[in-house]
């Protein structure tokens, strides 16, 4: 595999809920322009990596580098502010907004986006025809487009996606991955957590296996079975 420079360095990443540590010593990696997954069985900790990297849980690592900056001591939104964008697994859309303003509000004031309404709707186009709909009203597929679309906004360079399928009609997933697939094309990074394995394989270069908070396995996507779902896959890989 040809190798890339990295974008984010993670060495012995430790987190905790309370007292209660739930990440042991993870190291992984992500490469500019690459995207990995991290899959693992419900509670195997994916979330709980992903608020880790953001600074939304307690954690402590020998190494948490973004870009070449140390962001281990960043409160959430300087992570962000350094580029990397997050769509937890409840999308935190806000429901009585409109699409159009809910991307107001992930724009930071002061600072040019590369992302305006127009280059936003051309990515989703699912998405402009509902510019003046409540967030509520949607579907959980569009509510997870337009949570992406905010995340853009904010001009990243790594989205850090948490399920971006779980709950979403099979038709969306596809114009998701269409999505996906155009933003790694112009040099965007990934960092996702999935359970559908088409997502996984039609995106992600690596992956990560994950079991009870530590790192179990690493390897190519190639190497994942194909059509499984990341229980078998897990299972197979042990
Ligand atoms: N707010 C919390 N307080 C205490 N423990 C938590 C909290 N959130 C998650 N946990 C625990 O941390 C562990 C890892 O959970 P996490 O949500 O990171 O797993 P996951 O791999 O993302 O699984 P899922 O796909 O179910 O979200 C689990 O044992 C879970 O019960």
């Amino acid at each position: 595999m040809r190798s890339v420079p990295t974008l984010l360095d993670i060495e012995g990443l430790a987190a905790w809920y309370g007292e209660a540590q739930i990440l042991f010593d993870l190291s992984f990696t992500v490469g500019r322009g690459e995207a990995v997954a991290l899959v693992g069985r419900n509670g195997a900790g994916k979330s709980t990596t992903m608020k880790a990297l953001m600074g939304l849980v307690r954690r402590r690592a020998r190494r948490m580098a973004f870009a070449g900056r140390d962001i281990a001591a960043l409160p959430t939104h300087e992570v962000a502010r350094l580029g990397i964008g997050y769509v937890p697994e409840d999308r935190r859309i806000f429901t009585d907004l409109t699409v159009a303003e809910n991307l107001d509000l992930g724009r930071r004031p002061g600072a040019a986006s590369l992302w305006t309404d127009a280059a936003i709707f051309e990515l989703f186009p699912h998405l402009a025809g509902l510019r003046a709909r409540a967030g509520g009203s949607m579907s959980g597929g569009e509510q997870q487009m337009l949570a992406v679309a905010r995340s853009l906004v904010g001009n990243p360079e790594l989205l850090i996606l948490d399920e971006p399928s779980e709950g979403v009609a099979p038709i969306i997933v596809e114009q998701m991955i269409g999505a996906l697939l155009r933003l790694k094309a112009s040099g965007m990074s990934f960092l996702i957590s999935e359970q559908n394995s088409l997502l996984c394989e039609a995106i992600c270069n690596r992956a990560y296996v994950m079991e009870q908070g530590e790192m179990r396995w690493q390897g190519g996507i190639d190497a994942l079975p194909a059509g499984s779902d990341s229980v078998g896959l897990f299972t197979k890989l042990k």
